[in-house]
């Protein structure tokens, strides 16, 4: 495992207004006890609502905070004792934070990691003409970083955190704030990322689209505990997402009408939506096509967002 926590907590102390003149210490457990592991070469979404604990995790993992308690390795290492050693073996992109020169251009940027990281001439080159290519760097490479917009910028973000092949990449929404083409540009070089196999991700998102498309295991937290720890699919399972019929009839919805397999979600006007309870669709609109006349039909699958949603909510 590439990378293993276990029993992991960040407590807070925070000092609370009481009343007018006085404060009371407080403890905020951000992170309560998160078992982890992650396997080389796995993507892994790291998803929960806001103030769940997810950027503090990552900065444990990163070294950049110290755990309360627990024990947590990656690449083999410690991350605090071993901040700078472990520097060198993963990459970062956390939003808030550039590791990129405001007042240099990209480009310079990049040879300085290169000179920083001291990564052999050769290296370099293969992995910022990859880059370069499936980000599409070229542009806006010489345009000083202040003047970039935050796509651009975030794209030459997750260049910087690659140049040096490491071995582990966080990335802490990496796809906030970004226009539809950066997403999808950043949502697509992270595909081929994962594709190729020999980095290992770790991702924070709020971006459903990113959860759908990008991780094939997604781990939840919630109140600093991991609530779930499986694919998108077990996560619909767990919850009840269901597949639903949207039909629209030729006659009114007979309200008598028994379908097997199916329950009848809503009736508005001529338009009733059904929820498939593990039938087939076909048996379902076989059924429905007795009962009465149908005009138009869809099948809609379980939607991420009503899963998450629900999720949310703590259903
Ligand atoms: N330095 C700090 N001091 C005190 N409390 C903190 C500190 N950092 C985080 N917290 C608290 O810890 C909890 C978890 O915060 P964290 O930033 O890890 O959540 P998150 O899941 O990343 O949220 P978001 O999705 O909003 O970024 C929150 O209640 C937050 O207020």
């Amino acid at each position: 495992m590439i990378i293993s926590a276990s029993g992991l907590r960040k407590d807070f102390t925070v000092n609370r207004k009481v009343g007018r003149l006085r404060r009371e210490r407080h403890v905020v457990s951000a992170v309560d006890g998160v078992d982890l592991t992650v396997r080389e070469g796995e993507l892994l979404g790291y998803i929960g609502p806001n103030g769940a604990g997810k950027s503090t995790t990552l900065k444990m993992l990163t070294g950049v905070l110290t755990p309360s308690a627990g024990e947590v390795r990656v690449c083999g290492l410690e991350p605090v004792a071993k901040r700078t050693t472990l520097a060198r073996r993963i990459g970062v992109v956390f939003g808030q934070r550039s590791q990129l020169w405001w007042d240099l251009p990209l480009a310079e940027s990049f040879d300085l990691l290169r000179h920083i990281y001291q990564v052999p001439a050769a290296d370099h080159a293969a992995r910022l003409a990859r880059c370069t290519d499936l980000l599409g760097l070229a542009e806006f490479a010489r345009t000083p970083v202040r003047q970039l917009s935050l796509g651009q910028r975030m794209r030459g973000e997750l260049t910087a955190a690659l140049l040096h092949g490491p071995e582990v990449l966080f990335l802490d929404e990496p796809t906030i704030g970004l226009d539809v083409l950066s997403k999808q540009a950043v949502r697509e070089f992270l595909g081929e990322l994962d594709e190729r196999g020999d980095t290992t991700v770790v991702l924070t998102t709020h971006d459903l689209a990113d959860i759908e498309k990008l991780c094939k295991r997604l781990v939840v937290i919630d109140h600093g505990r991991v609530v779930h720890d499986g694919t998108l699919d077990a996560l619909h399972a767990r919850y009840g997402s269901r597949r639903t019929i949207v039909a629209d009839l030729d006659a009114d919805w007979p309200a008598d009408v028994r379908l097997p397999g199916a329950s009848v979600v809503s009736v508005e006007g001529r338009r009733v939506t059904l929820e498939l309870n593990g039938t087939t669709a076909g048996e379902v609109v076989a059924a429905l096509a007795k009962a009465v006349p149908l005009r138009d039909l869809s099948v809609r699958e379980p939607q991420i967002e009503d899963v998450v949603a629900r999720l949310y909510r703590r259903d």
